[in-house]
């Protein structure tokens, strides 16, 4: 904090110009707190005072020639960050495109960002134009934490991202492939229902802390897939791998979440980067080394392996089979994705994928597929224990997909019951549509200059759709502000991974940047909750009338402020929980 206000004063000296160290203070005041703060800031506010008209003339010539979206005017360099000085980011958006219409043009710092939470517009981004909005905008995220955009989630459109989507697609993400692992996801649940069972029997009305369980449940899954490794339990005896590595992969799997949606000054006023004014990329920096040790040890272990493979392969053919021949061979028995990454070739024509690239890719692939699962699971069921009908309705439809075995207890629910639980859909994607994941999807950027809803889009501009406040538009939904699973019931599309060719709500984005892993998803989701829901009645905590909903969006995820407590009672024969 220190070092932003002397950078502050030294600017003050060197430029002597009022609008100019305005906007710095105004910045300061966005990002940092504190009373000596706040007291500088309001003297180099009082010193600019009179010069306000003339910060306009800047953002006049920057408009000049282009008919730019409305919006509110920017100050220099710092352009509309202060708008979002100490308030949420999302709920200021969603006043901003009150005020403004559904397109609205901001300059965060330097950068030009597009907001909307129209679908007509939204249409234009992710469908008709998809070709022109599906890059991504640079991050210092995504150069420290993904090595500068090897992996694909967050790196820019090109033959890099293409090639690594499609081997995700058709190698990781591909239905055989994640059939594979289907003994782990049912294992995992029946451990989570587990869990829950012991918490509850402890004594009567004892309430359940769900966040860190469903958390658990997701990282499991997702670590198990990616590396066959589990990392995460309540009993040390049951992590597989060392203590060390599990503490470091968790530690930077933390940071991650939060830092891979931060909002970094340096981002967006390139000047102060070197100077890391939040402290951000120090954080980010720090659990990298953790994270690249971690991931070094994996990647040994997994190449040592797929060593041994190959030449056993090759001895056993007595030197006959063709390199390409062994690795189709050791693609097919592979166990994991690491597996599978170290058997892939690299792009423009290179034997195998770089390090960096499998290990972006695993870093990626566990950021978006861990907390984006579990977040939803915790809203779904937060609404389940305040509409105790809804929740009856599910059990119901679960007893009767089920059916009975021949003792005549409820059959436990498989990956295979899941497409016939037609309300279980109907309620995740009510939560979807009233609970995004995100406030956001994953952001998008122009690759060139574009009209939309005739207005100009400058090349390089960053695209946010407010996916809460698309969700509760009352032009797409009537009573948008009830959670109402039975609105899909009549549609014909109650599948949340039909994409709605209105665009009302995109939970799973759309265009080329679609999410691939959208089915993993709803599987990893669907049977978690209808595991819950089967084995367990879920009510409020003793003395509590209602659950706190507010929403807190965190990093890239969008989550309850106040972690989801309940209490489960069991509800089926004791023969249940014991098979
Ligand atoms: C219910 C769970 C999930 C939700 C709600 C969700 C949602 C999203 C959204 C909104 C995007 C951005 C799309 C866009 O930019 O237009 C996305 C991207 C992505 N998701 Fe998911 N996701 C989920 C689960 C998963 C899982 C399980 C995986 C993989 C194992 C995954 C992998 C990805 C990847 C790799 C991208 C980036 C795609 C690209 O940039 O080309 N997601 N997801």
């Amino acid at each position: 904090m220190s070092h932003a206000l002397v950078f502050l004063h030294l600017l003050h000296n060197i430029y002597n110009s009022w609008s100019f160290t305005s906007a710095l203070a105004l910045l300061c005041s966005f990002f940092f707190s504190g009373p000596f703060v706040s007291s500088s800031v309001s003297i180099l506010n009082n010193y600019a005072g009179a010069q306000n008209s003339g910060f306009h003339v800047l953002s006049r010539m920057a408009r000049k020639g282009l008919k730019l979206p409305p919006g509110p005017r920017p100050w220099p360099i710092v352009g509309n960050l202060p708008l979002f000085a100490g308030c949420s980011t999302h709920r200021r958006m969603m006043e901003l495109n009150k005020k403004y219409g559904p397109l609205l043009y901001l300059r965060l710092g330097s950068r030009p960002t597009v907001v909307t939470n129209s679908p007509a517009i939204v249409r234009e981004f992710l469908k008709h134009q998809d070709h022109v909005f599906c890059s991504r905008p640079p991050s210092s995220a995504r150069d420290i934490m993904v090595y500068g955009g090897a992996g694909f989630a967050l790196s820019e459109y090109g033959p890099h991202w293409r090639h690594l989507r499609k081997i995700c697609i058709q190698e990781l993400l591909a239905p055989s492939r994640l059939q594979r692992f289907h003994k782990d996801r049912h294992e995992e649940a029946q451990i989570l229902v587990a869990q829950v069972l012991e918490i509850a029997s402890k004594q009567a009305g004892q309430e359940v802390e769900l966040r860190e369980l469903l958390t658990t449940f997701t990282m499991n899954i997702a670590t198990r897939m990616m590396m066959s490794k589990k990392y995460f339990s309540a009993s040390a005896a049951d992590v597989q791998g060392s203590v060390q590595e599990a503490a470091a992969f968790k530690e930077y799997l933390h940071v991650a979440f939060k830092l891979l949606g931060v909002f970094n000054v340096g981002d967006y006023i390139p000047f102060l980067k070197p100077f890391d004014l939040q402290g951000y990329e120090r954080q980010m920096r720090k659990a990298m080394r953790k994270a690249r040790t971690f991931l070094d040890v994996i990647m040994r272990e997994h190449y040592e392996a797929a060593l041994k493979a190959r030449s056993c392969r090759t001895t056993s053919s007595g030197g006959g089979s063709s390199a390409a021949a062994v690795d189709a061979d050791i693609l097919q028995s592979a166990h994991d994705f690491v597996d599978v990454l170290l058997a892939l070739p690299g792009e423009n024509g290179a034997e195998r994928l770089s390090n960096d690239t499998i290990q972006a890719l695993i870093l990626e692939l566990m950021a978006v597929a861990t907390e984006t699962s579990s977040v939803p699971m915790e809203w779904t069921l937060a609404e389940m224990v305040r509409n105790p009908q809804m929740q009856k309705k599910i059990q119901e439809e679960i007893s009767k997909v089920c059916g009975k075995d021949e003792n005549g207890i409820e059959s436990v629910v498989q990956e295979s019951h899941l497409n016939e639980l037609t309300y279980l859909k109907a309620v995740f994607k009510e939560t979807l549509r009233f609970h995004p994941g995100g406030a956001f999807i994953v952001p998008h950027m122009s690759r060139e200059p574009t009209k939309v809803g005739g207005y100009d889009i400058p090349k390089n501009t960053t695209v946010l759709i407010n996916a809460l406040d698309m969700g509760r538009n009352p032009e797409s939904f009537d009573k948008p502000e009830e959670f109402l699973p039975e609105r899909w019931l009549d549609t014909g599309n109650v599948d949340p991974l039909r994409i709605d060719p209105e665009m009302r709500s995109v939970p799973f984005g759309g265009g080329r940047r679609v999410c691939p892993g959208a089915s993993l998803g709803q599987c990893i989701v669907t049977l978690g909750l209808a595991r819950l829901l089967q084995a367990f009645d879920w009510q409020l905590p003793a003395g509590k009338d209602d659950i706190d909903m507010e929403e807190e969006a965190f990093g890239l995820t969008m989550s309850l402020v106040t972690p989801l407590k309940a209490r489960a009672t069991p509800r089926l024969p004791p023969q249940f929980y014991n098979p």
